[in-house]
């Protein structure tokens, strides 16, 4: 089956004196095609992101790039992309839409400094060619710069992309030569006294610690192949990829949502408190049991609970907080609570990521004195680990998952990121083991 697809149309924007739209994206339906096939062999722009509910998407090129610096990086990302989304017009489903896919780094003074080069403060594209998988089909679409651009390059990738093979092999593991820390267990330590230093004298309730480890690879690493080994162990984590032309590929299968937006209805969560898996499944529910029982845990995944609360309470007609659960992944198990709201007005997915970023499942409480904490007491740039990393479109709608269980792939080395929750009661050792166990899903694909 290959047809244009005309059902459920979307068009935004009015048109130009010439009667022709600044941008024009176009989709028609494709028989499916290996996503990673899609991102091989390019020096361009790409971007990958699924969603643990079935969404895929994968980008290519660059048909209009939106980047911002400072305080008020979120604001000059919405106002750029409304200037870029007010002259698109679409021509296919909605679910084949353009989207503009980038993220933010986690600190608003971020330089693009190595391994971060490329990496901007916030930056976002929308691809000239972009796939989306959903359960009702598989589109290309095409966005260029007036309606013959478009056609043409529709036509192209059409042919390229039903010429690549439906499956790819998911490829070797690119090996691990070495790894360095950025943070020795002694330095670690003194991080985290210091952090219980400033919980005992009252000015910090909770900060959110993070460590890096460089991995020096054998062999070259094919990215998109090990986001695909990580959709079999992780399924119901998110994935993405933001790979620069020419400097870093940012990648990651994290289990955190941030925020997601569709019209009114508003889903975001509290996820923090972790311990291992079992190795049978009575282990893993003993594991599960004392995070349960532990007051320390409750603590720590309470106040992102009440934090998540009053960021969202301003802009919710009502917010609902459901029962703690569990969040059980091949290697880790979180304590979870969902979050739901109906906003009171219309709002951009943006404002809603400004203020929800950073939770304390990754920043602190109170915020400030978690962000001082931060830069004083860390070893290493966090670029855009634990920041949001997701999409969002002309309507203002989109999803965001936090940047965590997440690397940066530059020349032969791949840089990971973990952090754990420290509040007062924490042990600097076991919080050691447990950011550990935070390196695993990527660690494990690359050995
Ligand atoms: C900061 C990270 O995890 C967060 C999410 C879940 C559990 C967490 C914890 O138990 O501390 C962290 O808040 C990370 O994976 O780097």
């Amino acid at each position: 089956m290959d047809r244009s697809s005309g059902d459920g149309r979307l068009a935004t924007g009015s048109e130009s004196e010439e009667g022709a739209f600044d941008l024009v994206s176009r989709s028609r339906e494709l028989e499916d095609v290996s996503f990673s096939a899609i991102l091989d062999g390019s020096a361009e722009s790409r971007v990958q992101w699924a969603t643990p509910d079935g969404l895929e998407l994968v980008g290519r090129g660059v048909a209009a790039r939106f980047t911002a610096g400072g305080v008020d990086r979120f604001d000059r990302i919405r106002t750029q992309a409304s200037r870029a989304f007010d002259g698109l017009a679409h021509d296919g489903p909605a679910a084949a839409r353009p989207r503009a896919f980038g993220g933010f780094s986690f600190h608003d003074g971020h330089e693009p400094t190595p391994p971060w080069g490329g990496f901007d403060a916030a930056s976002f594209v929308v691809p000239q060619v972009l796939v989306t998988r959903t359960d009702d089909g598989t589109w290309l679409t095409a966005v260029g710069n007036g309606r013959d651009e478009t056609a043409d390059r529709l036509e192209r990738w059409h042919d390229r992309l039903t010429a690549l093979p439906a499956m790819r092999p998911s490829g070797s593991t690119p090996g691990v030569a070495a790894t360095r820390r950025t943070t020795s267990p002694a330095e670690w330590t003194s991080q985290v006294e210091t952090a219980l230093e400033r919980i005992a004298d009252g000015r910090l309730r909770k900060v959110v610690l993070a460590q890096a480890l460089s991995v020096e690879l054998e062999g070259p690493i094919d990215v998109p192949a090990t986001l695909e080994r990580l959709r079999r162990q992780y399924p119901n984590c998110y994935r993405f990829l933001v790979g620069h032309e020419v400097e870093g590929t940012f990648f990651g299968a994290p289990p955190e949502r941030l925020v997601s937006k569709r019209g009114e209805r508003v889903e975001t969560e509290a996820l923090a408190g972790s311990v291992p898996r079992g190795e049978t499944p009575a282990e893993d529910e003993e594991h599960v049991e004392r995070m349960r029982a532990d007051a320390k845990f409750q603590h720590e995944h309470e106040l992102v609970v009440d934090a998540i609360r009053d960021q969202l309470a301003p802009f919710a007609r009502d917010l609902t907080v459901s029962a703690q659960t569990i969040r059980r992944l091949a290697t880790i198990q979180h304590l979870q609570t969902p979050i739901e709201a109906t906003l009171e007005s219309d709002r951009h997915v943006l404002e809603i990521v400004e203020a929800l970023h950073p939770t304390p499942a990754v920043g602190g409480v109170p915020p400030d004195a978690a962000w001082e904490t931060i830069r004083e007491t860390e070893t290493f740039d966090r670029g855009w680990y634990a920041a949001p990393v997701g999409w969002f479109d002309a309507d203002g709608d989109g999803e965001f998952a936090v940047a965590i269980r997440s690397g940066i792939a530059t020349d032969g080395t791949v840089t990971l990121f973990a952090g754990n929750g420290i509040v007062a009661d924490s042990d600097p050792e076991e919080e050691w083991d447990e950011v550990q166990l935070k390196y695993r899903p990527i660690l494990d694909e690359l050995r």
